[in-house]
């Protein structure tokens, strides 16, 4: 079992934050180790507890000297704290949210932890550094290694899903028709090739995950399994077991995957059949995944009622076979997370060509009059008359700022969203549990006619709900022109050898059809 005294963190005044068994004047580099980082932050993960410290980074040329304050990094953490419990668990659902704590660190704990952690960095995510100098980071619950799992039970299996934006555009600002066709992340892919950002095209759709069909979300998962780039990622009890290497040229090794999650699929589970093929141990993975997506966040999976109609296009660039639907969709469970992220995506109903004039005419008026900045809580607070300004946005432009900002706060929560991972947390519900439900010998027998994938236990959180700058939205217009234009003048063509490799588990005709691979449940 994992220790539990408590010790409190200072931070400013007469706060407290309770961070698990650790004490200020005792923090110790040696009790965390590299976890993974994005674009903006590194992670670390206390070596027992079930702790994550989130820190900033800044680019390595501000490296000599602090580029803020200590106050104002504590600002800008308070501050994602904030829009991640006041603004986005209300449009997400609370239950999917863990905002954290802010917490202030011991300068040399966390110099000593940036020297530490540099040589597992990977080179691609090295032309930013660690924020060494304010001591602020945040404290969040390690979603890959579950406080509730018992060490001496099968470690729980987490992926993490980026899903990106699940819908296509629809505003009457579109200037470009094939936006309306093909999808953000797919027209995305050319350009990333193109430049050089990955070897290889992800055949991944997000509107065939965000369909609420289960035989095109498993053929998405499939796909982000082939080529996971950095929108999927696996963990093993706390351990990343499975993701993409930037800049590799290897094909991915499914072969290792397979041997970490046939025991979760084969012995623990009674199967009877004591060989289970590759293909098999895998379809019965994407199931479980699919179950948890179309949950209701947690528990066993419970009866889903209120679903919403597919109702949603198709992109053209999905290789995903339309004819091929065997069974009819239901759509989306209107309290699964995927549901409440596409909902919270679409509040961008002008498209960044609709809103970048919005966006000017907030800039025009904050350059005429600066101290409407803190009015209109544009770098926050973001409390409830932020939730506010956006929810209450009028349906119609009047011409006034009001309505602009409204639109840029509705745009910049809907970035967000289109930015956000998803963590699934599957936990193998042992025998003894079902023992005690008198489930083992029923379900046993019940898995074994129906060829069902084994029970879990899961839960969902969502993960990176930072608040998206202001400024950064003409950066948002150039890169959608940029991509646009690129997939038009290459005509969706792809260079040679940019398509993923054969994984040798799916043959060419599985790839497309994933219907060979579906069991209804
Ligand atoms: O603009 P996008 O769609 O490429 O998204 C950026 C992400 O690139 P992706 O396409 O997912 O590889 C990008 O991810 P990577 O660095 O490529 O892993 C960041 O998430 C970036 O967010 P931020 O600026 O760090 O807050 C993301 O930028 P925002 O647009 O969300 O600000
Ligand atoms: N609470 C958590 N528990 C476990 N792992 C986490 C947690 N928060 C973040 N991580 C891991 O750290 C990685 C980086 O975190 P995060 O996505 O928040 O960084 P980021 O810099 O904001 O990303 P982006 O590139 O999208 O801006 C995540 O991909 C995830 O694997």
């Amino acid at each position: 079992m994992w220790p539990c005294r408590r010790f409190y963190l200072p931070l400013t005044g007469a706060q407290f934050v309770i961070v698990g068994v650790m004490e200020l004047d005792k923090m110790d580099e040696n009790d965390w180790k590299y976890h993974g980082e994005g674009n903006k932050s590194l992670v670390v993960s206390h070596v027992q507890l079930s702790r994550v410290l989130r820190l900033l980074k800044y680019p390595a040329e501000d490296s000599e000297n602090p580029p803020q304050t200590v106050e104002q990094a504590f600002r800008q953490i308070q501050n994602i704290v904030d829009f991640s419990s006041n603004v986005m668990s209300s449009l997400l659902g609370e239950k999917f949210i863990h905002s954290g704590e802010v917490v202030k660190l011991p300068l040399e704990f966390v110099r000593q932890l940036s020297i530490k952690v540099q040589h597992q960095r990977p080179a691609w995510r090295c032309e930013k550094v660690m924020d060494i100098y304010s001591g602020c980071a945040l404290c969040l619950p390690n979603l890959t290694a579950p406080a509730l799992h018992q060490p001496a039970h099968t470690p729980p299996l987490c992926i993490e899903i980026k899903p990106k934006c699940g819908f296509l555009p629809s505003s009457k600002h579109v200037s470009k028709d094939i936006k309306t066709k093909v999808c953000r992340f797919c027209m995305h892919q050319h350009y990333k090739v193109a430049s050089g950002k990955w070897k290889r095209r992800s055949l991944y759709c997000p509107l065939d995950l965000f369909s609420g069909n289960r035989q095109r979300m498993h053929f998405a998962i499939r796909h982000l399994i082939e080529e996971p780039q950095n929108n999927l990622k696996i963990f093993k009890g706390g351990q990343c077991i499975y993701s993409s290497k930037e800049g590799s040229d290897d094909a991915m090794d499914l072969t290792s995957l397979l041997h970490h999650l046939r025991p979760y699929f084969q012995h623990g589970n009674k199967r009877i059949n004591s060989h289970m093929t590759s293909k098999a141990v895998l379809n019965d993975f994407i199931q479980v995944l699919v179950n948890a997506l179309l949950s209701g966040g947690g528990g066993d999976g419970g009866v889903v009622t209120d679903r919403q109609g597919e109702g949603r296009s198709f992109c053209e660039a999905s290789v995903f076979n339309k004819e091929r639907i065997r069974h009819g969709s239901q759509g989306l469970p209107s309290d699964s997370v995927l549901f409440r992220t596409l909902q919270t995506q679409m509040l961008d109903t002008l498209d960044i060509e609709g809103l970048y004039p919005l966006f000017r005419r907030v800039e025009q008026h904050l350059q005429d009059f600066p101290k409407e900045r803190t009015r209109l809580q544009m770098d926050g607070p973001y409390d409830e008359a932020f939730l506010e300004k956006l929810q209450k946005c009028p349906t119609d432009d009047d011409g006034c700022v009001e309505y602009a900002v409204a639109k840029v706060h509705q745009y910049r929560v809907a970035m967000t969203a289109k930015d956000c991972s998803i963590m699934v947390t599957l936990v193998p519900r042992s025998e003894e549990e079902e023992d005690d439900e008198g489930l083992s010998s029923q379900r046993w027998l019940r898995d074994f006619l129906s060829s069902r994938p084994p029970a879990f236990s899961y839960s969902v959180s969502i993960l990176d709900l930072d608040p998206k700058p202001f400024d950064s939205i003409p950066r948002q217009l150039r890169l959608d022109q940029k991509i646009v234009s690129c997939y038009l003048r290459t005509g969706g063509a792809l260079p040679k050898g940019s398509m993923p490799p054969h994984s040798g588990i799916f043959t060419a005709a599985e790839r497309e059809d994933c219907t060979l691979l579906f069991h209804p449940v």
